[in-house]
């Protein structure tokens, strides 16, 4: 691709984008628009209503000092620019405030769009593409800067027709007064200069876009910084030093390519044009002199081509009211274009018209061949794997970490599809199922299960989110979990807002929102789920919470198709079936019991727990602090390193 090429597909990419802005016209409100229009002509005439005014003063001062001509003659074009002054001055004010009101309509439209597009696909895949979270960062960011939105970029759009308008008019009266050949020079000028201005932008931003992935590593090293997620570790491990130098050589990489830019983007481009502008407007300030001095101009006509040309010069300059606000606006809208674009490409044909989930309350899950490699990675994290998860029966999964048992999950939810094989429900390939339906039908406590920063009722409701106001179920649920008790002493019981950022709010241990997270899985089981996953679902619970809720187990599961996922062995041998992963397959399945006959690795790993608790034990027994109850704890000992 050639130079002049692609300087082509830039203007018209850039002319696109601006096209895409004005068609963001429905969102602002035409009614809005149209004030803001007019008032941008306004902004443009009355200044140029204002030199003509004074000019026309100028020009009969003279003869009424001299008492040859009646005072009124100065008072009415006095008054006049008066009125084009004061006028200007509302129409200002007015279209800033307007300006605000479509800006935030603007937004307001195209943060709906960021978030539907962010929702619209039922897989997750594309929200881990590193290229579609740039455009995302991208737009999410600017969308934050209140004044470099798509919704700034409207506004700033429209403004523009005030200084253009202003640049018709002066240009006219040069040519009135001067002629045809010195407006064509200025308006020249006038265009060059801004060229120059908006061009030295465009370059600036087409840049920063460049290394959006560095703006956004530099966000989330500010993020982590300022945010309370990760102050305590910052703290503890002494990372302060570390983040500090280290956003601030992403800071360095991001500035770097600006740099390196700069004399191009500015210096020379500034210099080349101020040349070309001051031998343009030379030669129309000589003109002018030449024709006032053969007395080919009055002084009211000099007086006004001199307002035209100086106004002229200023229109060439940067318009803070448009200029940053179109640039980025319009990075932003083409952010959030692009992230809808690459959204799409992964949305599924598969959920309009498909296949309704099978009715039964309790499925029969197959994986036959089944192939799944995360989206860049090199190796698959299951391969070739056949499983059978036996209807309404509860099924363990157990492996070494990384042996693919929450990716297993991700498959069956359809958050992901399989490379190669198929994941079957009664028989049914869940890539023919409506995903939305499907995902209805799962009720998972997945490891990092969400703490949302809503009330508890909200919290455990959204297991089935159109019965958020099924209040009894919400307490069974919250019951079942064994929390029942401790929320309701929470201030508002079901309405306390679970985060300290808000008032009242107050946050839990981490066991307590564990149970939080098995309380939501149960309340969708009241509401429909008929499968239940639960991803290491007690690993925050102390031991008595666990040993009660795996006394419960067989009782809160009965009759669902149940998959547990736990490293905790004693936990799993409740489990009809037990698998064993590894590298993606299954190695061994069976009963606990035939598992423990066959005195293969399942056997091993669980003998080595049983192990850890009788030493455990006996240490307690010899001197542990009798009270503190950890010998239960050891008892779980975990199989992390024991693959
Ligand atoms: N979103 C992801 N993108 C890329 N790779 C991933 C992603 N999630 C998991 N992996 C990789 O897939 C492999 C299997 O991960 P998975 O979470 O399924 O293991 P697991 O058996 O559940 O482990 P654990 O016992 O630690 O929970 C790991 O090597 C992990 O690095």
């Amino acid at each position: 691709m050639t130079a002049s090429t692609t300087r082509v597909g830039q203007l018209r990419a850039a002319a696109a984008a601006r096209l895409r802005i004005a068609r963001l016209w429905p969102a602002a409100g035409a009614g809005w628009s149209a004030v803001a229009l007019l008032l941008g002509v306004g902004r443009g005439v009355l200044p140029v209503g204002f030199a003509i005014a004074v000019s026309v003063t100028v020009g009969r001062i003279a003869p009424v000092l001299r008492g040859t001509a009646d005072q009124s003659r100065v008072w009415w074009p006095l008054a006049a620019a008066g009125a084009a002054l004061i006028g200007l001055q509302l129409a200002e004010a007015a279209q800033k405030a307007v300006g605000e009101q479509l800006s935030r309509r603007v937004d307001g439209h195209m943060y709906r769009r960021l978030i539907a597009a962010s929702l619209s696909t039922r897989e997750i895949t594309p929200l881990e593409d590193p290229a579609v979270l740039d455009e995302l960062g991208e737009a999410g960011h600017e969308l934050r800067f209140a004044f470099r939105t798509p919704g700034a970029a409207y506004a700033g759009l429209i403004a523009l027709v005030g200084p253009y308008t202003q640049v018709v008019g002066f240009t006219v009266v040069v040519a009135v007064v001067l002629g045809p050949a010195a407006a064509v020079a200025m308006l020249a000028v006038v265009l060059l200069f801004r060229h120059g201005q908006r061009g030295g932008l465009r370059r600036y931003a087409r840049v920063i876009r460049d290394v959006a992935a560095l703006r956004r590593e530099s966000r989330y090293l500010r993020g982590l910084a300022m945010g309370p997620a990760a102050a305590k570790e910052l703290r503890v491990f002494g990372l302060t030093g570390w983040l500090t130098d280290r956003y601030r050589q992403v800071y360095l990489r991001t500035l770097a390519p600006v740099w390196a830019e700069r004399r191009r983007i500015y210096l020379r481009p500034y210099l080349a044009y101020t040349v070309v502008g001051l031998v343009g407007v030379g030669a129309v300030l000589a003109l002018t002199g030449r024709r006032a001095a053969d007395a080919a101009i009055d002084l009211a006509a000099l007086a006004l081509v001199l307002q035209a040309v100086m106004a002229l010069i200023r229109l060439g300059e940067f318009y803070p009211d448009s200029d940053t606000q179109t640039q980025y606006g319009m990075n932003a809208e083409t952010a959030v274009t692009a992230f809808e674009q690459a959204m799409s490409r992964y949305a599924e044909p598969a959920d309009t018209g498909s296949t309704a989930p099978p009715g039964s309350t309790a499925p029969a899950i197959d994986f036959t061949g089944v192939r799944f490699g995360y989206p860049g990675a090199t190796r698959p994290v299951l391969d070739g794997l056949d499983l059978h998860i036996a209807a309404g029966r509860c099924t363990a999964l157990v492996g070494v970490n990384g042996a693919g048992k929450t990716t297993l999950v991700k498959l069956l939810a359809r958050l992901y599809s399989p490379d190669a094989g198929a994941v079957r429900v009664d028989g049914v390939d869940v890539a023919d199922l409506s995903a939305r339906d499907w995902q209805r039908r799962i009720a998972v406590v997945f490891q990092d299960f969400v703490r949302y920063e809503l009330s508890v009722a909200a919290n455990i409701g959204f297991g089935a989110v159109e019965h958020l106001d099924d209040r009894a179920g919400i307490r069974r649920a919250a019951q079942a979990a064994g929390l029942l008790d401790t929320l309701e002493a929470l201030p508002d019981g079901l309405d306390t807002v679970l985060s300290r950022a808000y008032a009242g709010g107050v946050d839990l241990s981490g066991g307590q929102w564990q149970r939080i997270a098995i309380a939501r899985a149960l309340f969708a089981l009241y509401h429909g789920s008929t499968v239940l996953v639960l991803d290491e679902p007690t690993a925050a619970l102390d031991v008595r919470a666990e040993a009660e809720f795996f006394a419960r187990f067989a009782e809160l599961t009965r009759g669902r198709t149940t998959i547990l996922i736990s490293h905790r062995l004693s936990s799993v041998r409740l489990a009809d079936r037990i698998v064993l992963l590894d590298r993606g397959r299954v190695v061994e399945q069976g009963s606990h019991d035939e598992l423990m006959a066959t005195g293969g690795r399942y056997a091993t790993m669980f003998t080595l727990q049983a192990q850890r608790f009788t030493d455990d034990e006996a240490d307690a027994d010899a001197g542990a602090d009798p009270d503190s109850g950890t010998g239960g704890a050891a008892a779980d000992a975990r199989t992390q390193g024991t693959g």
